[in-house]
């Protein structure tokens, strides 16, 4: 049996800012070809941990790696794996698009680079915004230009601090596409993002931090199956009989139901029949990310 280094591996990672605790010992490993999401309300420290796997801040215990080369001592070659699309939209304004990639190869020592930045302009619909200057672009150009940088040394892991965040539906689909050829052409890929839905159809695996913790690991269906509880909806014609049987009343004059196995549902309807509920209209709802991630943050 091979084994393959993780592309991620961080071990009882912790970091202080002055007394405020931000990362409180994380454990987590993420394999190579994963598309891994990390989850969290603001403030939970997912991009204390991505600044600390790029080397922007020093973690003060433990050890973070990127496809087995250490953030620290192995600085330069752990750098060159990783690719990391930041949340804050920070440029010089005075380079074009083009430049700015030639720039940012250059960081990495690679000269020569630019059939591989037209392919990304390409991919990112920004060819025809490769001569302009940074300062003319829209906002969801502007992140687009970041996506474009993080890739231009090619790295196999490739790091996303809420990249949709400000950019329209359209563009949002065009990026999910993108990342996901990068992820079926063999790139590990890790998200955050505050867009349960995005996370739910995208991530294969999942971890959920809450102040500076994992709270939360496991695969995206495996959460959804642990998690979250089917739902019934009715309505009817007498809705106190559904309210005595443990229903509550919800939007649209729906009154829902929890249920866990689907052998619960036909003993419901059985009770809603013999009290002359007079049920109308029935609707299952499947569990979701956001149910899960409302129910794992409110447990722990
Ligand atoms: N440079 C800093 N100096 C002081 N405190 C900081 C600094 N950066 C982050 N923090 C604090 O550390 C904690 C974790 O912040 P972090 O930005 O990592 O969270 P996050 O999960 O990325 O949040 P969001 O979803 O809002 O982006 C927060 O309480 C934040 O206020």
């Amino acid at each position: 049996m091979t084994t393959t280094v993780p592309a991620i591996r961080i071990s009882s990672v912790t970091k202080h800012y002055g007394r405020l605790q931000a990362l409180g010992g994380v454990d987590l490993e993420i394999r190579q070809g994963e598309f891994f999401g990390l989850l969290g309300p603001n403030g939970a420290g997912k991009t204390t941990l991505i600044s600390a796997l790029a080397g922007l801040v020093r973690a003060d215990t433990g050890k973070l790696e990127v496809m087995g080369h250490d953030v620290v001592s192995d600085y330069r070659k752990a750098r060159r794996n990783l690719g990391v699309v930041p949340q804050e939209l920070v440029f010089d304004p005075f380079f074009t698009v083009r430049e700015l990639l030639r720039i940012q190869s250059g960081y990495f020592g690679i000269r020569n680079n630019d059939d591989w930045i037209d392919e990304i302009l390409a991919s990112l619909d920004l060819t025809a915004k490769a001569a302009s200057n940074m300062r003319t672009l829209s906002g969801g150009m502007k992140r687009r230009v970041l996506v474009a940088q993080a890739l231009v040394h090619r790295p196999p892991v490739i790091v996303l601090d809420e990249p949709t965040a400000g950019v329209d539906v359209e563009l949002r689909q065009g990026l999910w596409q993108f990342v996901r050829k990068l992820n079926r052409d063999g790139h590990t890929i890790v998200l955050t993002t505050h867009y349960l839905e995005e996370a739910e159809t995208l991530c294969g695996r999942i971890a959920m931090l809450k102040a500076g913790k994992v709270v939360a690991l496991d695969t995206t269906q495996n959460l959804l199956n642990r998690f979250a509880t089917h739902t019934m909806r009715v309505k009817v014609a007498h809705p106190e009989v559904a309210l005595v049987l443990g229903g509550h009343a919800v939007e649209g004059g729906w009154i829902e139901f929890p249920f866990d196995a689907f052998a619960d549902i036909e003993q419901l309807l059985a009770r809603l029949r013999e009290g002359n509920a007079g049920v109308t209209e029935m609707h299952l709802g499947e569990p979701d990310l956001e149910r899960v991630f409302i129910e794992v943050m409110h447990r722990v």
